[in-house]
């Protein structure tokens, strides 16, 4: 389980303080999918930043509870796989090095077991005639496709994903969805993604948080029952589109 209590956060220029998450708390429970929407600037990525350890915070907790045991969270003791909006493929490392980076970082043994792992998230993902390329040399669904396989690699215990296929056509981002669930499924994390789309917060969110463009607050948190459900027709999943629609407007922050 992740627990967010009294989060703060802010970035410091030379001129002023910016405040941009303020007193934010949260619980997941383990194996569990939390989408995040928001407009742009109210901060998700910023509350991404602070739980893969990137973005310094001001106050509040993070915490993991592990059977029971809580303990801080933070990058040198739990597994935090994370994709961030721009990818972070390292030009100058292939496909191969730039997935298996974060295991040598660690200093990880690969084992047959792992060995055979890896090849089957880089098949599943159709990386295998890829894997000797450069960023540079892919196209923007296959980087996405290697930035994916590099968080699961590492069997996060965390993994955090900042708009991981906005940069992909409708049919090409419908495929990955499709992709990271079924590699979700095999080995489920706590998972958190921050997108801007209401559709794919639903068919990969078992939650859905709505963030207010101040300070980080959310507006709205929501059960979904639509996790992993393609093509859903109920009346009830067309009324969690309509609620989700109307606190993304601007001005349906203000009566809060
Ligand atoms: N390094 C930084 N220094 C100063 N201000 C920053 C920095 N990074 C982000 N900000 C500011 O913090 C606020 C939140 O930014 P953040 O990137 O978290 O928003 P976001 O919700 O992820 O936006 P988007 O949906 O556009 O990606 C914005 O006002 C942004 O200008």
């Amino acid at each position: 389980m992740l627990s967010v209590d009294r989060l703060c956060v802010g970035y410091r220029t030379k001129k002023a303080n910016i405040p941009v998450v303020r007193d934010l708390s949260f619980c997941m429970e383990s194996e569990r999918v939390l989408a995040i929407l928001g407009p742009s600037g109210c901060g998700k990525s910023t509350l991404i930043g602070s739980l893969a350890g990137t973005v310094p915070i001001k106050s509040g907790t993070m915490t993991v509870f592990e059977n029971g045991n809580p303990e801080p969270l933070s990058p040198k003791t739990h597994r935090i796989g994370v994709i961030p909006q721009n990818l972070g493929l390292l030009p100058w490392k292939t496909v191969r090095d730039n997935c298996l980076l974060p295991l040598r970082l660690r200093r990880e043994p690969v084992t047959e077991e792992r060995r055979k792992e890896i090849r089957e998230i880089w098949q599943a993902l159709d990386l295998m005639p890829l894997l000797d390329r450069y960023p540079t040399q892919l196209s923007g669904g296959q980087a996405q496709r290697a930035a994916v396989a590099r968080a699961f690699i590492l069997r996060p215990d965390l993994l955090l994903m900042d708009e991981p296929f906005s940069a992909l056509d409708e049919i090409t981002r419908q495929d990955a969805r499709e992709l990271f669930l079924s590699l979700w499924k095999r080995r489920p994390a706590v998972a958190i993604l921050v997108t801007h789309s209401i559709e794919e917060a639903l068919y990969l969110g078992h939650s859905v948080f709505v963030m207010g463009k101040r300070e980080g607050k959310i507006l709205l948190k929501t059960e979904n029952p639509f996790f992993g459900v393609s093509d859903p027709r109920q009346p009830e999943y067309r009324q969690i589109r309509r609620l989700l629609r109307g606190r993304l407007r601007p001005d349906e922050e203000e009566d809060e």
